[in-house]
């Protein structure tokens, strides 16, 4: 059975204007850090700096890993802090959050957990990459069977896939181990499905981007920095990297192209513990 959509009235020839934000790893004590980053504080400069730039976006999408401790405050606290954008928010979950405390907790008049998006010339899928009690993802058939019946539900519109784990490996042999085992399957498949033009995540705490050449053309792969601690790219151990919290802004043209750009929290704000081997 298809999922029902959401659905935003707005021009087939208009872009859609997205702003992405991922992992933020909350807790419910307000002061407490990971691994020398307060994630509230840092959340909360992240949401200070997308204020700040204006942009019109037409909602936020919110890639996973909210929690750090699993507590139905740390949710609240997630809401909380984006309600002063105004904007409409779309989660999925990461391998630190609890679908069940998350879809609970993730509440609002604004907050939703629709598996899929219409919007404009385009059709935002929110994929669960999760696996229950594991830090690494797989893609299930049930959700390469939602993306194939999305594709033929609505033929005209442009797909992005949202999800949390990486599909591709970033060449940081600890991270990788967590990968979506069957992301190079996945991104085989989706690539043979003609509306798909981009595959969004989060994870990895770093940003990427690339294309993957698929059977209709090229595919956007792009992964967004936390908006708490970044992992250093290219790193074979476990490395924490110096650049700061960011975020990612896309727009969606309504000829299937996507335009974007990951941004960042001015200044030297947050410093992780440089020495730290894990969490
Ligand atoms: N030193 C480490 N080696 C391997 N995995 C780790 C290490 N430290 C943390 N992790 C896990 O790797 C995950 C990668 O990003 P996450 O935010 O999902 O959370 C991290 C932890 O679950
Ligand atoms: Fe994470």
């Amino acid at each position: 059975m298809l999922e029902e959509a959401i659905s935003y009235s707005i021009d087939v020839e208009a872009s859609v204007k997205i702003v992405q934000v991922t992992d933020p790893h909350l807790f419910a004590d307000h002061d407490a850090q990971l691994l020398g980053v307060n994630t509230a504080q840092s959340l909360h400069a992240v949401l200070n700096t997308i204020d700040a730039v204006h942009y019109p976006a037409d909602f936020m999408l919110a890639s996973g890993d909210i929690s750090q401790d699993y507590s139905a405050a740390s949710y609240h606290n997630f809401v909380k802090a984006i309600s002063p954008l105004g904007l409409p928010c779309h989660y999925l979950p990461g391998n630190h959050d609890d679908p069940r405390i998350m879809r609970l907790n993730m509440q609002g008049p604004k907050i939703f957990g629709h598996r899929r998006i219409l919007v404009g010339s385009w059709q935002v899928i929110m994929l669960d990459s999760t696996v229950r009690g594991k830090p690494g993802g797989y893609m299930s058939d049930a959700e390469f069977e939602l993306i194939k019946a999305a594709a033929e539900d609505q033929p005209e519109r442009h797909i992005l896939l949202a999800m949390h784990h990486n599909p591709i490996l970033v060449g940081c042999a600890w991270l990788d181990q967590h990968w979506m085992s069957n992301g190079s399957e996945f991104l085989e498949l989706v690539a043979k499905i003609p509306q798909v033009k981009g595959l969004l995540w989060g994870h990895v705490h770093q940003q990427i981007d690339q294309e993957y050449l698929g059977l209709h053309g090229p595919i956007k792969l792009m992964a967004t920095p936390s908006t708490c601690i970044q992992f250093k790219p290219k790193s074979s151990y476990f490395a924490l990297d110096a650049v700061q919290p960011g975020y990612r802004l896309l727009e969606l043209k309504a000829d299937g192209n996507i335009l974007t750009n990951v941004y960042r929290v001015p200044g030297e704000l947050f410093s992780p513990d440089k020495s730290a081997s894990g969490y």
